[in-house]
Formats: structure tokens, sequence, C-alpha cells
């Protein structure tokens, strides 16, 4: 077992990335703004590489481009080759098959232990492991990170510097030949920093291509590098060796002060601090270091696609068998019932409050389900547990996914998964938590506001209460991650707000003019109410009570009463098929909008 998964480790490794005058523009009030001004360069095999610069050179960009994190504006050529190879076939075309991209923010989540998060990654990552071998996997890379001790530990509960060499972890899983890490000791102590860095160069050393951006290491950091290219105003201005840095810096006419931190001076250069110097280093770094093509393009207009080039050995060698898409949503939706089962805010408290609020309600709409002089406010109540089923999935929703977009973001950029299995493990997870709250507020409401007690009726409504649920939940879910989560909640909000006027009770079906007659149909409020009070007052009900104790009840019939509400000539199944249509066009639009933000 043991041979068999380091033997995928070694064929995978010795991918060089090589690029040659390349450029980003973006568009900027009607113009293009040049970020990366025609650099090149090569990293390789085996080698730690810092990008550094001042902040605001392009270190970022640079890096977006090499991962194919930013797809547009760019030009240039980059190429991806095993050096060895003799006879070179052209790969895949996805230049990301072969690398991962670890961001700066660590985008864990809090209520899985480290053990079960590498679990599950390993599980979504790699296809036909054992469970023996899954742990014996885990164990290597934990051991190799200094993360064994906090195997048990949850994730919440890591030190920033545990955080990274967690998020480091995580993707060493399938072993990737080329690893981007941006700013990968931004926030740590100089001690963890060292750390990172020592424990980058040996990752690098086993013969990975490990490329990391960094800001101002100490000298005996910046030493440690196999490899820098420094970047000042989107140009290249020195690569090569750290420990050749005085002296470049001293044949371009910049003397560094003895003792001075090397990296600090050459920052202090790029950043102007002994004149306009960009220039003059990236001419003195062509001239001693790499031929590059450095002429002004004319970036008017929009700038080409850019050329990757993917050329290997044996292409298949460094991909791992990845699992089945059905495997993965598998595992994705075991996680997802986890995440609601631990994190109790989601799912207990809500259940709680759904029967306490169905209870409260139940006692104040009490007797309006048979009694024939109140059934104004029986209409009132069926309208209340809709709007309040509604807001009640809708908010929730809305602000869920700006908070997961980022882990989302970065764990589909990484292969781990395909959108549309996350969004399928998702659906199929929160659709029998929303029914297991709607129940929970329709047993308590319906009984003791003494709706008919019979079991037909009340599956009725309790279907219909779930499909409220389950559109606004969709509406939320697509508002949330089109807008920012204020603008989201404001915009369900809104919408909510609509969709009562429409709802066929505060402003009755037969008093609405044509127009607004009309528009209503796009309301699934409406759908709902129509079909609830079908559930309640059609289907043959018999004759609903007046008391003694009332002088005068004017409906005791229940199909005068939908007569009267306009609601006489319905159906059930038609409004409940409107609103499956609904929640299938919501949660389309909710999954189309998720796309857009991922991509
Ligand atoms: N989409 C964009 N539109 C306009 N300007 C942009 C865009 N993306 C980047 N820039 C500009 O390009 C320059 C380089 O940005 P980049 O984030 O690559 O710098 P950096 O070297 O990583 O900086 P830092 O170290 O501060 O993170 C910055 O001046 C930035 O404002």
């Amino acid at each position: 077992m043991e041979k068999q998964l380091l033997n995928c480790y070694k064929k995978s490794r010795n991918l060089d990335i090589e690029f040659e005058n390349v450029w980003l523009s973006v568009k900027w009030k009607n113009a293009y703004k040049k970020i990366i001004r025609g650099v090149s360069g090569k990293f390789k095999s085996g080698e730690l590489t810092a990008i550094m610069g001042p902040s605001g050179a392009g270190k970022t960009s640079l890096l977006n481009i090499l991962t194919g994190y930013q797809k547009s504006g760019i030009q240039g050529i980059i190429k991806c080759s095993n050096e060895r190879g003799k006879k070179r076939k052209k790969a895949s075309s996805d230049y990301r098959n072969y690398s991962c991209y670890i961001l700066q923010d660590d985008h864990l989540l809090d209520y899985f232990t480290v053990y079960e998060i590498m679990y599950y990654t390993t599980k979504l990552k790699i296809g036909g492991l054992s469970r023996e071998e899954n742990d014996f996997l885990i164990d290597d890379i934990l051991s190799t990170l200094g993360l064994i001790k906090q195997k048990r530990t949850p994730c919440g509960s890591l030190s920033g510097g545990q955080k990274k060499r967690l998020s480091i972890a995580l993707e060493l899983i399938d072993d990737p030949p080329i690893m981007f890490l941006d700013e990968p000791t931004t926030g740590l102590d100089s001690n963890s920093s060292r750390q990172c860095i020592e424990m980058l160069k040996s990752l690098a050393q086993k013969g990975r291509t490990i490329i990391c951006t960094i800001h101002q290491p100490s000298a005996p950091l910046y030493m440690t590098f196999d490899h820098v290219y420094i970047m000042a105003q989107g140009k290249c201005i020195y690569q090569g060796l750290p420990q050749n840095t005085i002296s470049f810096l001293a044949s371009a006419g910049y003397i560094c002060p003895q003792y001075h931190n090397p990296a600090d001076f050459l920052m202090e250069v790029a950043n102007g601090e002994y004149g306009d110097s960009v220039d003059i280093l990236s001419l003195a770094k062509e001239s001693c270091l790499c031929k590059v093509e450095n002429k002004e393009k004319d970036m008017s207009i929009e700038p080409a696609i850019i050329t990757r080039e993917i050329l290997l050995e044996d292409p298949e060698c460094c991909i791992r068998k990845k699992p089945s898409e059905w495997t993965r949503f598998l595992v994705l939706f075991q996680k997802q019932l986890i995440y609601f089962y631990r994190d109790w805010t989601v799912a207990r408290i809500k259940l709680i409050l759904h029967f306490l609020v169905g209870i409260f309600l139940g006692v104040t709409f009490q007797n309006s389900g048979y009694n024939a002089s109140k059934f104004i406010t029986n209409l009132s109540f069926f309208m209340v547990s809709v709007v309040y089923l509604s807001y009640t999935a809708l908010m929730p929703a809305a602000l869920r996914f700006p908070s997961e977009l980022k882990i989302l973001r970065k764990e589909h950029f990484n292969r781990w998964y395909k959108l549309r299995t996350y969004y399928a493990s998702f659906l199929a997870a929160d659709f029998p938590l929303q029914i297991l709250f709607t129940l929970a507020y329709t047993i308590g409401s319906y009984t003791i506001s003494s709706q008919p007690l019979e079991i037909r009726r009340f599956l009725m409504v309790f279907l219909i209460h779930s499909m409220a649920t389950l559109v606004s939940a969709g509406i939320g879910t697509m508002f949330g991650t089109i807008v920012n989560p204020v603008n989201g909640t404001f915009l369900g909000a809104i919408l909510t707000a609509v969709n009562i006027c429409f709802g066929g009770f505060l402003c009755l079906f037969p008093q609405m003019n044509n127009v607004m007659y009309y528009l209503s149909n796009l309301s699934y409020m409406r759908f709902c109410m129509e079909s609830i009070l079908q559930a309640i007052y059609g289907f043959n009900r018999g004759k609903l009570i007046c008391p003694e104790e009332e002088e005068y009840c004017m409906f005791t019939n229940p199909n005068e009463v939908l007569h009267e509400i306009g609601m006489d000539e319905c159906s059930y199944w038609t409004d409940f098929g409107w609103l499956i249509v609904n929640l299938l066009v919501f949660r389309l639009l909710g999954y189309c909008a998720l796309k857009y933000k991922v991509k």
C-alpha cells in the first residue's frame, strides 16, 4: 500500500513553468490599464520560488495568471513541461489539473476536526482508496506538516500557522506537482513564518514546483528561497538566487549598506527610495539574466487570449484516480448533514422555535378553524403562517451563501468537485431539514387553531407549507448569491411584502384591478393561499359551526367562503403544480447565480 501511494508521489514531480512576455490589462474607464507588463521567467521543479515586490507591484496578478484564476485580459505564453521528457506530448488543455492554488485566507469549516476534514477531502479527491490507505495517507501528510498532534482538534481551534499548514495539507492529498500560494506567511509571527517556509522548501525538495508571494521577509528567511522573482510596477526587476541580489544591485549602481537586510534594500530600491529604479533594474536584469521581449504593446484593443501549453512525458501519470461525481455527492451530502447536526443554531434551535411559534399562533387563532363567525380570522391565520414560514426560510438562505462562497470558490477552483455536485448535495441535505421545520410548525398551529382534524386535509396544508418554505429558501439563495447579505435580506423583505399583497387576502381577488390580478400569477404566495384554502374549505367540507352566542354568521357553507374571496374556482393540484414550477425556477436561478459568482 505504502509503495503504491508513494509511487504516485514520485511519478508526479518535475514540472517546470515557463512564461514569456506575459501581459495583463484590465478595463478601466473605457481604456485598458496595464497591470503586468511583459514579464518572463522560469520556475523550476524542486525549487521554492518567492515572488516579491512592493504593494501593488502585480504579484497577486501574476500568480492569478499562472494559476489560471485570471482568465481574461492576458497575452503571452505559459508553458508547463517535464524537463526530462524526451518525447513531449501535449496533455490536457486544463492547466489546473496539475496545480493547486492556496489562497491567502484559510477557509476551513470550524465544526470539523483536522482528521475529519482531511478524511472527507481525501474521499473527494482520490477514488478507490480503502479506509486503511486513506488513514495512512492522512497520517503521512499530517506528519510531514507537523500537524499529527492536532489530528483530533477542531479546525476552529487551530492557530493561524496551523490553519495555514492544514490548507497546504488539504491540497497535498492529490499531490499536485505545482503549488501556488498567495502570501502564506501573512498573519504569522516570525517563528511560524520560518516554519512555514522551511516546510514549503522541504516539499519542493521532493520534486514539486512551489511558487509563493511574500511580503518583506527577514534576511535569513529571504536566503531560504531557492529562487526569487522581484516585481515592481508590473515588471520583473530581478530573478535569480537570493544570494546574488546584492551583487546584482551593485552592478546597477545601488550599493547595499553593510548589515542591511538585502530583501529590505531591494524593496527600498523598488519603491523608488533611491530614484526611479524600475526601468534601470529591468534593463540590468535583461542583460544579465533573461531574454525578455519587453517592447510596449498596443493594448488599446482587447487583448488576445493567452496560449497555455502543457507538455508532458506521460500526461496521465500526474493525475491520481478521481472518484466519480456520485461518490463525491455522497461525501458532500454526509458533510452537510454533519454540519447541520453540529451547528446547533442551524437545526436544533430552529426546530424548537418553529414548534413554539406554531403553538403560539395556534393559541392566538384558537377556534378559528371551525367557527363560521371567525372565517376572516382563519384566513389571517393562514396568511400569517405562509409569511412566517417564507420569511424564516428566506433570510437564513440569503445569509448562508455569502459566507460559504469563499470556501466553495477555493474548493471548486482546486477541482475538489463540480459545482452541480455541491449544489445537489446541498439541496438533498437542506430539503428534509426545511420539511422537518415546517412539520414542527404545522402540527401545533394546525391542531390548536381547530382546523378540520382529517389526515388528508392536514397533509395537504403541510405539503403547501413545505412548498412555501422551499420556494422562499430558493429565492433567498438566489438573492444571497447575487448581492451582498445586506442587500440580499433587503430584497428578500421587499419581495415578501409584494407577495403578501398578492396573496388574495389583504386585497381580495374580486376587488383587485385586472392588471394586478394577472400580475398576482407571478406570486408564489397566491398559489400557497389558494391551495391551502381549498384544502381547508374545499373538497366537500361540511358546514362550519355558528356558535350559539353569535347572533349572526354570514357564511356557514365553506363554498360560500371560497366564493366570497374569489377562490371557488381554483384547483388545489393546479396551484401545487405552479408551486413546483416556482421551486424549479428559483432553484435553477440560484444555481446559475452561484455558478456565475464562483467563476
Ligand atoms: N481588476 C482591476 N482593476 C483595476 N486595477 C486593478 C485590478 N486588479 C489589480 N489592479 C491593480 O493592479 C495593481 C497590482 O495589483 P496586485 O494585487 O497584483 O498587487 P500586489 O503586488 O499583489 O499587491 P499587494 O502586495 O498589496 O497584495 C494594483 O495597483 C491594483 O490596484
